[in-house]
């Protein structure tokens, strides 16, 4: 292997903070390094660098031996290096085989040739997509596909991954990771960026784990189980117990209920009861039905059919507001359409305020500032300047601290790392302590297993598992979310590798 990127006592600030300093990496011809590091290390910053959209102060970096200095995407872009982030998404309206050439030369020609072009690109990449698919008919997965995809036909020499897969299922990661392994055979380096450590041991080939702007461990992953990897970045953290949920799941004494709930093919009579102080994990695939569910729950789809009843009495879910007043806090996933221009003590609500309440404001703020691990000295600051998962935990306290006694949470940790999982989960079954329905959406295995008192798995909009975490093992949740044909058509175990 020979060295196509090198990075050199770089250094970047935000105004006068420094946030990378005097940080050294090498990636080789071939080579998949895993960038690992808790919330707030620099990561994406160092990424932004990477990408043109960041300056250094101090140090250098190549590509190729070449002195590498970008001061836009675009000249990033033209020197082989190529971005994909988690909400980097091709045009919507666009064919896959005109996204895949949006920003070459080939943009120009004629839709036979770019097809033509298209579909034997698809095939040396080894994947399943339809050149003549509009993209916004795909799921999430296969759009990032279209994504990898682009970085052979832009014919990126550096692909950095940054947190792509945070809301894709294990077997949607299995399908990445092998356009991936394409890539680096091909001799491109590949950055990867993840919070998740079985995604480290599936793709990576040599771990760099950065902390408070520099690199503190850089080596080979091999014989490195998930725990030894959560030990590099977990210090000293101690673990939570979960306890067995005991509350009662008949309508009647639900604080949260569904009965025979349809919405056009998407739910096919669903039944849900959720105790207080219960934290129930759901799943499913991307057209499982499972977003439907989460959006009947917080008032953004009325059900054909069906009743939800809050408190043992129906209610009619007819808006989000709706949903809020009668007690339902909704986290979204939809990282993108989030408003990040507040300052972080406003996610507490509460205009006007009297000193006295504004002391008690800023006092729980600072608690879950310290609680959650947020990296900041300034609980004014606005929320835009936080690092990706501080503003997750961010917007999770926006979501879920203004009241409500049921929380339905999304994706409640994507680009939160391994520490402030503990300190989310935490968080949320203080609450559930405290009498709180929880209900949250993950794809992550291990995650519904850790956290969840009861799991739900729905496949084609009906419940195909239910139960109590403590009797179900990751294999039985990917069978009940995926089905026996399925599995079976596919030929490989549906988990990352
Ligand atoms: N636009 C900005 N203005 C000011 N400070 C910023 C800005 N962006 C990031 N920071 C700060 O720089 C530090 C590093 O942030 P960065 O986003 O690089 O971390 P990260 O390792 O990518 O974190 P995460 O895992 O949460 O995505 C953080 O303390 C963050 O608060």
């Amino acid at each position: 292997m020979d060295t196509l990127v090198q990075v050199r006592g770089a250094s970047a600030s935000y105004q006068a903070r420094r946030v990378l300093k005097e940080l050294d990496l090498t990636i080789e011809h071939g080579e998949t390094v895993g960038l690992i590091g808790l919330n707030g290390a620099g990561k994406s910053t160092l990424v932004k660098v990477l990408a043109g959209q960041h300056p250094l102060d101090g140090g250098t970096m190549t590509i190729a031996g070449e002195r590498y200095a970008p001061a836009s995407l675009e000249e990033a872009q033209a020197c082989g290096v190529g971005v994909i982030s988690q909400n980097s998404e091709p045009p919507l309206d666009l064919t896959v085989a005109r996204a895949l050439v949006r920003n070459t030369f080939r943009c120009a020609e004629e839709h036979d040739a770019v097809r033509e072009w298209a579909a034997d690109l698809i095939a040396a990449a080894g994947v399943d997509l339809d050149p003549d698919a509009v993209v916004g008919t795909l799921d999430r997965a296969r759009r990032a596909l279209v994504e990898v995809v682009r970085m052979m036909a832009e014919e990126a020499q550096l692909v950095i991954i940054d947190e792509v897969a945070v809301t894709l299922a294990d077997y949607e990661i299995a399908a990445l990771h092998h356009v991936l392994r394409r890539l680096a055979t091909e001799g491109r380096g590949i950055l990867y960026i993840t919070h998740r450590m079985d995604e480290v041991q599936s793709i990576v080939d040599r771990v760099v784990v950065m902390d408070q702007g520099t690199v503190v461990v850089d080596g080979s992953v091999a014989g490195l189980g998930s725990d030894a990897l959560e030990g590099l970045l977990l210090k000293d953290i101690s673990q939570l117990e979960t306890r067995r949920s005991e509350g009662a799941h008949d309508v009647e004494h639900a604080a949260i209920a569904l009965t025979g709930v349809r919405l056009g093919e998407r739910l096919r009579g669903v039944d849900l009861a959720v105790a207080p102080g219960e934290v129930l994990g759901i799943t499913g695939t991307f057209d499982s039905g499972v977003r439907e569910l989460v959006e009947v729950l917080v008032g953004q789809q009325l059900p054909d059919d069906g009743v939800v009843y809050r408190n043992g009495h129906p209610v009619h879910l007819d808006s989000p507001e709706e949903a809020e007043r009668h007690g339902i806090s909704h986290l979204t996933d939809a990282v993108s359409t989030r408003e990040n221009d507040h300052t972080l003590v406003a996610g507490l609500g509460g205009e006007d305020l009297a000193l006295s309440d504004e002391i008690v404001r800023a006092r729980r703020m600072i608690e879950l500032v310290r609680e959650l691990r947020i990296n900041t000295a300034n609980i004014n600051d606005s929320v835009g300047h936080l690092s990706g998962g501080d503003q997750q935990k961010a917007e999770l306290i926006r979501s879920i601290e203004r009241g409500g006694d049921v929380l339905v949470l999304a994706h409640p940790t994507q680009g939160v790392d391994v520490a402030a999982r503990l300190s989310v989960f935490s968080y949320v079954h203080q609450l559930a302590a405290t009498g709180a329905a929880v209900i949250f959406l993950s794809t992550d295995m291990s995650e519904l297993l850790k956290w969840s008192h009861r799991i739900v798995v729905l496949a084609q909009g009906t419940i195909t598992l239910h139960g109590e975490t403590a009797s179900f093992n990751e294999d039985q949740l990917v069978t009940a979310m995926l089905g026996e044909q399925e599995l079976r058509a596919s030929g490989r175990r549906a988990r990352i590798g």
